[in-house]
Order: structure tokens, then sequence, then C-alpha cells
């Protein structure tokens, strides 16, 4: 099973290109399934779920096309609405699936969702959902099934914002017969995203970005061409390895507009950061200061990034409280900086972490995808080799992390 080396020390300095977002690319390329003409996607990161994603598709009977960042999708020939435990065990993602399903076959079989040990994430609000919306759906032998001969406009509300489940309710509701308004919807940039590709597709839908989301269906969605966003969080993720290093790099093809919570909080730590058009500058001072936080739902403090500043925050000066309140069980990370050195105190929901003046490298194991971000951040200001196993998690999310890393500087080397 692969892991990563990584020599602590170097700081990191240089120019890399952020890729397309994960968490865009899912649920837009999921789109795809609404219409029966091609849909052609750029900026399509290469990564593991986004390979998981084409052959669940694939195996619906939608023809995939990839060529380097680009993917074509014709769901013409759309003939098996089913997603297979063994094809979505590996990712929460494929749930995304199951509105689109309905909505353009009228019928669905889709797996309960794996994804990241990060808590108990259950599908309830999508499910309620389609249920408002005329929707026939049984949880049966761990498959959501979902019956209906055409879903109807409803008024949605959801019990807590969640992202995945205003994506599908919206790509539910593209087709549906009459007006849909999802209140409390998620207003995380990828949802804007995703309503751009489906405006680019034939829907009308307005208000993505806000709290209240209104889509009035249409009879088809025809074809389209979509770029998909920059990846915030690998955007977010290059910063924090950058700052506890006390290095200077430029991140380009992004752009620090979907990422006011992050760039402020290292500022706070002493980062001086600088927003070009389509690109991000960060120089750090040789010791960060210590940063508290809360994740939240956007444009709040993301959980996807809080283990990330949990690791710049050993090495910092001072006392950080960081209170998590989106998983139950977000906090992994915690056990393994500590192997490295790290003193951190967990309470409930809450991490007190006492900066350290230096973490020695260990073996430490990635728990999940963000958990693993922050032992590479860790890594690298380590004194020392660090290796981490269970590395598949990165490669769930991080595109050419190693030689991303490299690039600016960083010792780090695959071990197979
Ligand atoms: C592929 C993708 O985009 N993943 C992101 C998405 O995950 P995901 O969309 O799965 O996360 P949600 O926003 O749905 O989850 C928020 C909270 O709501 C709960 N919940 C959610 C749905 C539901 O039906 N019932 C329920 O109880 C979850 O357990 C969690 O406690 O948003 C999360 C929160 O920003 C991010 O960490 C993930 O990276
Ligand atoms: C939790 C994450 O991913 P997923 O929702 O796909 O498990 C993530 O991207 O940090």
């Amino acid at each position: 099973m692969d892991k990563l080396l990584i020599e602590g020390g170097s700081r990191l300095s240089g120019e890399v290109a952020v890729s397309g977002a994960k968490n865009a690319a899912l649920p837009i390329l999921c789109a795809a399934l609404l219409t029966a003409e091609p849909v052609t996607f750029t900026n399509v990161p290469q990564l593991k779920d986004i390979g998981t994603l084409l052959a669940l598709l694939a195996q619906m009977g939608v023809k995939v096309a990839r060529e380097g960042d680009s993917v074509t999708l014709d769901a013409s020939g759309l003939d098996n609405p089913v997603a297979p435990y063994e094809m979505v065990k590996t990712m929460r993602a494929s749930i995304l699936v199951l509105g689109p399903l309905v909505a353009r076959c009228g019928e669905a079989k889709v797996s309960l969702p794996g994804g990241c040990a990060i808590g108990a994430r259950p599908v309830d609000q999508h499910i309620k959902g389609l249920q408002a919306m005329g929707a026939d759906v049984r949880v049966e032998h761990g498959y959501v099934h979902a019956n209906v001969p055409r879903l109807k406009g409803a008024r949605l509300f959801t019990d807590m914002v969640t992202v995945t489940g205003t994506e599908n309710l919206m790509m539910a509701a593209a087709l549906a017969d009459g007006e849909t308004v999802i209140e409390n919807a998620a207003r995380e940039p990828e949802i804007v995203d995703l309503a751009n590709c489906l405006v680019a597709m034939g829907a009308r839908v307005s208000g993505a970005g806000s709290d209240v989301i209104r889509i009035r269906g249409v009879d088809r969605l025809h074809g389209a061409t979509h770029r998909i966003m920059p990846d915030r969080i690998e955007t977010g993720t290059y910063l924090c390895a950058a700052a506890a290093t006390g290095g200077s790099v430029r991140l380009t093809g992004t752009s620090s507009s979907y990422l006011d919570a992050v760039i402020d909080k290292l500022m706070d730590a002493g980062c001086e950061v600088v927003s070009e058009r389509d690109a991000i500058r960060l120089s750090a001072p040789e010791r960060l200061n210590a940063v508290s936080l809360r994740t939240a739902p956007y444009p709040a403090f993301p959980t996807d990034m809080q283990a990330q500043f949990m690791a710049i925050n050993c090495v910092a000066q001072g006392v950080a409280m960081i209170r998590e309140t989106i998983f139950e069980n977000r906090f992994m990370h915690a056990v393994e900086l500590q192997r490295l050195g790290a003193d951190i105190r967990i309470d409930g929901n809450t991490a007190v972490v006492q900066g350290v003046e230096r973490l020695q490298g260990a073996t430490v194991m990635a728990t999940d995808l963000r958990a693993s971000a922050s032992l590479v951040v860790a890594g690298l200001v380590a004194e020392g080799e660090t290796v981490i196993e269970r590395i598949y998690h990165l490669d769930r999310g991080y595109e050419r992390l190693e030689a991303k890393l490299a690039a600016l500087g960083a010792r780090v080397r695959r071990l197979g």
C-alpha cells in the first residue's frame, strides 16, 4: 500500500497551479444524467473520486470520453439507473446521482454512500426533499429506491444546511413539473458552479449562492460546455503548507474570492496575502501566531480546512481553540499529530492546541482526506522523516500532490 515519505524542514517557495474542484466536479458531472445530449466539462481534476464517479456513470449506460482535463458525457443511452454498493462504498458523493436519475428516468436504486469516516452522514434530507416532490422513496437492504412518474415542484426546507442535499434537490427540480423553492439552501461556491452549469444546459435556476434557491422545471435540458471552478480547499491546503514552513508561494488558476474566511485566519496568523485576478500570493513570517476558529457552513470557516489549520497551530506561537460544528467525528488527525509531538487536548467538539517549538518526524496514519492533508502540512515542518500511511485518502482529493509539493521545494516521495 502506498505511503508518503516527507523530509521536513524545507521552506516552500515558488509557483503552483491549482486544479479544478473535486466538490464542484462531482455534482456537475452528475448533472449530465439530466440530458440526452452530450455535455463537455473542462478543468476536471484527475482524482480517484472522479474516476470512481465516471465508472459509476459508465455502468449506467453513459458514454464517457476523457482527454486531459476534459470530460464529455453522453447520457443518451442511460438505461440502468442503479448505483451498486461495490462502486459507491468509497465515495459519499455517489448519492448525487439520485436526484438526476429520478428526475430523468422516474426511478433510481442507489446504495447508501460511503465517504470519509468523519461522522454518521445520513441522507435523510435528500430523501425528504424527493418525497416532498412526490417521489415514493424507500430505504431497503442498504439501497435508496425511488420511483415517480414525474417529480412535482415543491417548497423544500432542509433541517440543516446540507451541501450535497441542496445539489441533489436542485438537479431533481430542474426537470420537475413547476417551481421548486429550496429554503435553508447551502451557499457554497460549488452550489453556484452547479447552478451555472445547469443554466448553461437550459435550466431555470435563480438565487444560487443565497439561502433560497428557486428552480422552475423544464421538460428537457440540452448539451453544454462548462469549466469547473478552482478547488478552494486545495488552494487553502497549499496556503497552509506554505504558511507552516515560513514560505512564500504563488498559487495560480485560483481565486481568493471563495476563501475569505480562510485568508482572514492566515492573515491573523501573521501571513501577508495578496490577491491577484486569478492567483494568490502568500508570504509567511518565521513563526505563525496561533489562530482560533469555528467551522460552519459557507461563508464561515470551512470544515474541510479545519484539519490543516490544526496542523499549523501545532507549531504556532500561543494557544488556539478549534471548534468543529459540522461533523461529529472530525478530529481523528489530532492523535496522529500528537505522534509528531503536537500538544492537543480534545474536549467534545473543541480542540485546544498549544503550539510547540518543533514537531518530530514519525510514522503516522491518514484516516480521511483532510486529516491526511493535515499530516502532510505537519510533516513538512517536522524535524526528520515523516511517513504517512494509507495515502489513498489523499488521492481522492489532491491531484499530483507530490509533484506540486516538490515544485515548491518540498522533499517528498511516494513509497510503493
Ligand atoms: C462531495 C462534497 O461536496 N462534500 C462536501 C459536502 O459534504 P456533504 O454534502 O455530505 O455534507 P453536508 O453539508 O450534507 O453535511 C452537513 C451536516 O448535515 C448532516 N446531514 C446532511 C444531510 C442529510 O440528509 N442529513 C444530515 O444529517 C451531516 O451529517 C453533517 O453533519 O459538504 C461538507 C460540509 O461542507 C464538506 O465537508 C464535504 O467535503
Ligand atoms: C469530506 C470530504 O469529502 P467527501 O464529502 O467526498 O467525503 C472532503 O472533501 O473533505
